[in-house]
């Protein structure tokens, strides 16, 4: 697209500091005001708004865009820990102790491991795994683990963000040992304590952050259900519903020491058992909560940290597992399945949404109480704890087949919800702390919700946040119309993600509308390209005739050049309008065209010898059409040099106003002479021998002569030819006034002829007896161009001039060597003195210099448009004046260039 506003510019320089010539000097006089105004509009450098980059981008109009995470997406973190293998004890002191058995596991680099076969079965091959975010080789400490696993999601934590890490893993492949540890190697959730209260103790005094600490298995006795079972101090028979446990004590952590206390007394709550892969294996599930609530100047905040130890996996034959253990490894292997089975559908349904999000966690308490982690809605790692040893190479192998691909789960939709210390906070107030119970009642606007407060003295504080306690963080919402409705999602998260959805369709809907603008603006970029070019071509053919008009110019011998096309009507007694058109040159040069074909007058200049030596210029007038006249008329020389004397200063006079009326009779009226010496009335009372006027010449020469003359006709002149100048008239008013024959018919009563160019006008008009013509030039030069129209309408009867039938009957006779019309006029009007003057006739006709051929369909125009009253006797002669035009026509393109 050309856009003719100026390019935003690549890149933009700013001027932190003003020019030196800009810089205020100490002894600048100028005020304050104006310097600063100077380096603020030097400084005001608004770059231009990239509209063509953002209208350049591809949106994609999704009518239900997804939400994106304002985190970016986050891989599911799989960690790998290899349990060193195990050294069996001597049997007896007499035996040696047994050798390590070999390893089916080799770890490649920080994030991959190969696992081979045993060797003596050749039908297995081995196994790369890798993507890993680490794998922790069979001698990493714990501090390691700690420093590479638990210490980014610990400060994610102290930052406001929940987390979970779950263990898995075969029996004794070391899942307790990583999550709890021991006295000696305390693992991941001792060592998160400790980084938890440090963190803490840095704090200021503004900053009150309180951490909470949960514990509780999931079991099954004797395979008969899965049951809840507080592992803190006192803790009481809890339950779950829907994902929420119920009755859950939350102790209320003060420092480490007690912290840890709580979570040996928790470890040794928990159901264990001997079995012959561990000798302490766990029985149960074991999920423990570090919730973290912290309060600043900023606000509240919370956030929840979960380690979830999973028992493990059993093989029966392995286990040796019977009755009811072995009821109880089903349902140990049943939950890790499930546990697989939720992460597996997450998995498949991020690789391809149209496969719908199975809804496994239902099959145990286990995955529906982690349910926002196993649908992706919560960030969660994973550390696998492996045995290495050969025979522990199919669990090793079954565990790391399933495991392995979870590591593409991305957590894209991540609520930074706390759903889960609302229920632990349910649970801790249901069990033991329903002291008093505070009924409140809220109208959110959908349902009337009823929140059990912990005391009265908070009361105040959760009714004014009454819509925060909705969100679980200081209320229990106890009863609903549809509990379905509970807001799982924070309500600032919610807000926030409306805010977001919003602005996004707002921001669609403006580029949508720019882009449709841009679109419009590229149409009318092209309209005013193709305007433009069609000005250009105008233009360029302008100049091309110019350039013509100069050539034709110079290729003409005369000294001047035509200035000018008049034309005009006339009409006699009982007779029909004519038209006649002449062409003129300054140099007296006269081509008229009777415009009804009857006969077509050319004017021309020759130059005659006398017999006395003397050359002088006659005006031949000739009849297209017509045989011309053999032999030019003798003239005296007197007589030449008078004709040619009045044809220069009639028809070129540049900056006055020339009236020039021709005589139809060749008396020897020298008119521009008698308008010299100021008598132009007794020049017309001269003339009253003519019968009519039918012809006038007008020349516009000058604006100074004021921009309207009036040429008239007194009825009283009866004659055909009247030349003066308004300027030499020494006429009041600076006006001429003609006026027609006593006993002539005016028909036409009114005639404005406006000219092409707009610039020039004749009026004509009819006042009582009296005809008038207003000559109206704003532009001296404009005679060169502008075609002007006389119409000088009379149907006098004593109009002695010829009519068009009149001349057709006297043209039809005439042959090779017949005198012409003008000649036979002369004949009988002109003085037998004058009979050798050389005979100039124009036809009652105005002369038009038309520049191009678009002037015709004007005089065109013009002459229906004087149709006026005579407007019918127009169209039947419709046909002749075609004729005439056509010989206009021969004319034009005999002097229009080639
Ligand atoms: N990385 C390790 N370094 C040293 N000893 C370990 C390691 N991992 C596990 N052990 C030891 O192995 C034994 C079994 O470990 P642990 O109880 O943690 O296994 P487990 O995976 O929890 O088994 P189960 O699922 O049956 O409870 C423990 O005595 C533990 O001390």
């Amino acid at each position: 697209m050309e856009w003719n506003s100026p390019e935003p510019p690549r890149s933009i320089t700013v001027r932190r500091n003003p020019h030196r010539s800009a810089r205020p000097t100490t002894t600048n006089a100028a005020p304050k005001t104006s310097t600063s105004h100077s380096l603020s509009s030097k400084n005001l450098k608004i770059p231009n708004f990239p509209l063509d980059d953002i209208l350049s981008m591809d949106i994609q109009l999704n009518t239900n865009p997804k939400i994106p995470s304002p985190n970016p997406p986050n891989s599911l973190n799989v960690f790998l820990r290899v349990r060193p293998l195990p050294i069996a004890p001597p049997k007896s002191k007499q035996i040696k102790p047994s050798k390590p058995s070999k390893s089916c596991l080799t770890i490649n680099d920080s994030q991959s491991i190969t696992i081979s076969p045993p060797i003596r079965d050749n039908r297995l091959k081995s196994e790369v795994f890798n993507g890993f975010s680490h794998v922790f080789s069979s001698d990493s400490s714990q501090d390691e683990v700690y420093e590479k696993l638990m210490r980014p999601m610990v400060e994610e934590f102290l930052n406001g963000r929940s987390g979970l890490l779950a263990a898995l893993g075969p029996s004794g492949s070391g899942k307790t040992h990583t999550v709890f540890g021991s006295a000696k190697e305390p693992g991941l959730v001792p060592r998160a304590l400790r980084r938890i209260f440090e963190s803490d103790a840095g704090k200021s005094s503004l900053v009150s952050r309180s951490i909470y600490l949960s514990v509780f298995e999931i079991h099954s006795e004797k395979g008969k259900g899965e049951k809840l079972s507080d592992l803190t101090p006192d803790g009481s028979d809890i339950y779950m519903q829907q994902s929420a446990v119920k009755g859950l004590k939350e102790i209320l952590v003060k420092d480490v020491a007690q912290a840890e206390s709580l979570l040996t007394h928790a470890k040794s709550k928990r159901a264990t058992a001997t079995t012959n892969s561990n000798s302490q294996s766990s029985r149960s599930q074991c999920i423990i909560n570090i919730r973290c609530a912290a309060e600043d100047t900023e606000g509240e905040s919370e956030a929840v940290l979960t380690f979830v130890d999973l028992a493990g996996a059993e093989r029966e034959k392995k286990t040796g597992n019977k009755g009811g253990r072995l009821l109880e490894s089903n349902f140990i292997n049943n939950t890790s399945m499930v546990f697989g089975l939720c992460l597996r559908s997450l998995l498949e349904h991020q690789k391809n949404p149209k496969k719908p999000l199975q809804k496994h966690f239902k099959s145990s308490l286990l995955t529906r109480y982690l349910r926002d982690y196993l649908e992706g809605r919560k960030r969660m790692a994973l550390i696998l704890t492996v045995r290495s040893g050969e025979e522990d190479y199919f669990d090793t192998s079954s565990l790391l087949r399933q495991a392995s691909p979870y590591m593409e789960i991305k957590f894209c939709d991540i609520e930074e919800t706390l759903n889960l210390p609302r229920n632990k906070r349910r649970h801790q107030i249901i069990g033991n702390e329903q002291k008093k119970r505070v009924k409140l009642t809220i109208a959110d606007g959908r349902n009337d919700v009823t929140v059990i407060s912990r005391d009265s003295e908070t009361f105040q504080t959760k009714e004014a946040k009454s819509r925060e306690i909705l969100d679980g963080n200081n209320g229990i919402p106890v009863s609903r119309v549809d509990e379905n409705l509970l807001p799982e999602v924070n309500c600032t998260d919610s807000n926030i993600h409306r805010q977001y959805y919003f602005m996004q369709g707002f921001s669609k809907a403006l580029w949508v509308v720019l882009k449709q603008y841009k679109e419009r603006v590229k149409t009318m970029q092209k309209d005013i390209n193709i305007l433009t070019e069609n000005l250009r071509v105008g233009d360029a053919k302008y100049l091309v005739m110019e350039e013509e008009l100069l050539k034709l110019k110079s290729q003409c011998s005369c000294p001047n050049q035509v200035i000018g096309v008049t034309s005009c009507s006339m009409g006699g007694l009982n007779s029909e309008p004519s038209f006649c058109e002449e062409e003129f040159t300054d140099h007296g040069k006269v081509v008229s065209t009777d415009v009804q074909g009857l006969a077509c007058l050319e004017c021309k200049e020759k130059e005659i010898l006398h017999s006395s030596g003397e050359k002088c210029t006659l005006h031949v007038c000739e009849l297209f059409g017509v045989a011309a006249p053999e032999e030019p008329h003798e003239c005296s020389v007197s007589e030449c040099k008078t004709t040619n004397l009045s044809c220069e200063k009639a028809l070129h006079t540049e900056g006055k106003v020339d009236v020039t009326l021709i005589p139809k009779s060749s008396e020897n009226h020298d008119l521009e002479e008698e308008s010299q010496s100021g008598s132009v009335t007794d020049g017309l009372q001269e003339l009253q021998g003519s019968r009519c006027v039918n012809a006038l010449k007008v020349h516009l020469g000058d604006s100074s002569s004021g921009p309207k003359s009036i040429l008239s006709v007194d009825e009283s002149i009866d004659t055909d030819f009247i030349l003066t100048s308004p300027h030499k008239a020494n006429l009041s008013s600076n006006e001429l006034k003609i006026f027609s024959p006593h006993n002539h018919q005016v028909h036409q009563s009114l005639m404005e002829y406006q000219t092409p160019h707009d610039m020039s006008k004749i009026d004509c008009h009819e006042s009582g007896q009296r005809k008038k013509c207003d000559i109206q030039s704003t532009d001296a030069a404009a005679c060169l161009h502008r075609s002007h129209v006389v119409d000088l309408i009379d149907q006098g009867e004593s109009c002695g001039r010829d009519t068009p039938n009149n001349i057709d009957k006297e043209n039809a006779g005439n042959g090779p060597g017949s005198k012409s019309r003008l000649e036979k006029k002369e004949t009988s009007h002109s003085k037998p003195s004058k009979a050798g003057r050389p005979k100039r006739r124009l036809m009652p006709a105005s002369s038009l210099l038309l520049r191009d051929t678009g002037s015709i369909g004007a005089i065109e125009e013009n002459i229906h448009f004087r149709g006026g009253k005579g407007g019918q006797k127009l169209v039947e002669d419709e046909h002749k004046r075609t004729k005439g035009n056509a010989c206009l026509m021969r004319l034009l393109k005999n002097h229009l260039p080639r």
